[in-house]
């Protein structure tokens, strides 16, 4: 490994010292006898400077280099508050690793292009950002799985059958069987409660999503935790202290980044629990009240929640949804056999939905009837309806589309520009 030092750490205090630096050219401009290069690293960037008069040489080498050129360059560090970081490194040597005539990405690539060319788009400080936060979101998120006791399990991918509609399901040939790409860990991880009580997974899900929203993925990430013992109003709990703690976690780490997209962090800073809490039946009221067409019964999309979200300046959840718009494992409300005990967590500003939950059907007998309404057949979910026959438990669990949350915190435009490689409709290279 190259002994250097990265680009952020060449800061003012560090006038005089000679250093050694590997990265790409990210910005280039000559004036006079100099040479003026940005160099890019996972830290970010620093301003070099060759000059004929300091090194004929690696100035000469210098004035070659195309954007995105990899190089390792030596020189002195200093001071100036005209260099975009408040210090730049006099360069005497310069080792060009590859030389790049012509870098396809230009500044007014279009959005459809920097797809195409995903795999150099990566290396953008902005996408950089991006992945930096989701990482620094999922760190935070071990932590405190870890600090409250939750288990990480490893479900599954290849399954048998559909956990939310078998409309949006990737079927492929298993040997001499049918296969589906999983579209939620959590019929495993209900499995897994009987042993370990409190787990957690984080799991590629696929959607056959025709939907080409601004938040669907026909594969997504998604962070899923499942508990015996609790019911709706626990599992809302852990919901809001875990998106909490990743949210706050995130900006104490990553304010800069952050910055990069937003500037406003108030919604952020509002996430600490309690977050608000309305009922379906009072979401419908306020929809109403401000001229949404929406009926009691239906169900709220992309539109209908972004006008529900103007009313909170924070995550807040809904909970009590009809039965018939929820999934066939949501537990009947005891006290409104028309709705099933389910929340959904909504981001502000637009975003909606980033965590489905709810509490699951305990009983054999009514599991195996909502299997039956919904058309499918109960021996599909033998081993699924097992866990109600072996000392059942009441118990509840959520799901956390890891894009989405990425997307409201950065507030970006799709949750596309939030993972590595994505995948929609018309979208599966590179
Ligand atoms: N363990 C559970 O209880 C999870 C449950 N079986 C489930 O999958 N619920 S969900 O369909 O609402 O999806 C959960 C979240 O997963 C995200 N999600 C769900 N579908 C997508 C698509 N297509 N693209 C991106 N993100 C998606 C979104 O944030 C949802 O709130
Ligand atoms: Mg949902």
């Amino acid at each position: 490994m190259i002994d250097k030092v990265y680009c952020a750490d060449v800061k003012p205090e560090l006038e005089g010292q000679r250093v050694k630096l590997a990265g790409w050219v990210y910005r280039k401009r000559e004036v006079g006898k100099k040479v003026f290069i940005v160099l890019r690293d996972s830290s970010g960037i620093v301003q070099v400077v060759f000059s004929k008069e300091l090194n004929e040489e690696a100035y000469k080498e210098a004035k070659k280099l195309g954007i995105e050129s990899s190089v390792i360059i030596e020189g002195t560090v200093k001071a100036d508050p005209r260099a975009p970081t408040g210090a730049e490194v006099q360069a005497d040597k310069l080792q060009v690793i590859q030389n790049v005539d012509f870098f396809p990405i230009t500044k007014d690539a279009s959005p459809e292009f920097l797809l195409d060319v995903r795999h150099l788009h990566l290396r953008s400080p902005k996408v950089a950002s991006i992945m930096k936060v989701k990482d620094t979101l999922m760190q935070a998120a071990r932590e405190w799985l870890l600090q409250d006791g939750w288990y990480e399990v490893f479900p599954p991918i290849l399954v048998t059958g559909a956990v939310e509609g078998g409309s949006t399901l990737f079927k492929l040939k298993y040997f001499d069987r049918t296969a589906y790409l999983s579209q939620s860990a959590q019929l495993y991880l209900e499995a897994a409660i009987f042993g370990l009580e409190k787990v957690w997974s984080l799991t590629p899900s696929f959607r056959a999503e025709k939907s080409r929203t601004r938040r669907h993925l026909t594969e997504f990430w998604h962070l899923e935790l499942e508990a015996a013992w609790m019911d709706l109003w626990d599992i809302m709990k852990v919901e809001e202290e875990l998106v909490s703690y990743m949210v706050q976690r995130t900006l104490e780490l990553r304010k800069s980044d952050i910055e990069t997209f937003r500037k406003d962090l108030t919604t952020l800073k509002n996430a600490v629990p309690p977050f608000p809490r309305i009922s379906y039946d009072e979401a419908i009221d306020i929809l109403q009240s401000k001229g949404v067409q929406i009926e009691w019964g239906e169900d709220m999309g992309a539109d209908e929640e972004r006008v529900l979200t103007e009313e909170f300046e924070s995550p807040f959840f809904v909970y009590g949804y009809p039965k018939h718009i929820k999934a066939f494992y949501m537990k009947e409300d005891p006290e409104d056999p028309r709705k099933v005990l389910a929340a959904d967590m909504l981001a502000p500003e637009g975003y909606g939905e980033i965590i489905g939950g709810s509490q699951r059907e305990d009983d054999y007998d009514k599991l195996v009837q909502r299997i039956l309404e919904e058309g499918m057949n109960p021996e599909d979910y033998q081993w699924y309806l097992d866990l109600r026959k072996y000392g059942s438990v009441p118990h509840s669990g959520f799901g956390l589309g890891l894009e989405r949350l990425v997307a409201w915190v950065l507030k970006l435009d799709h949750v596309r520009w939030a993972t590595l490689f994505p995948r929609t409709p018309s979208r599966l290279y590179p």
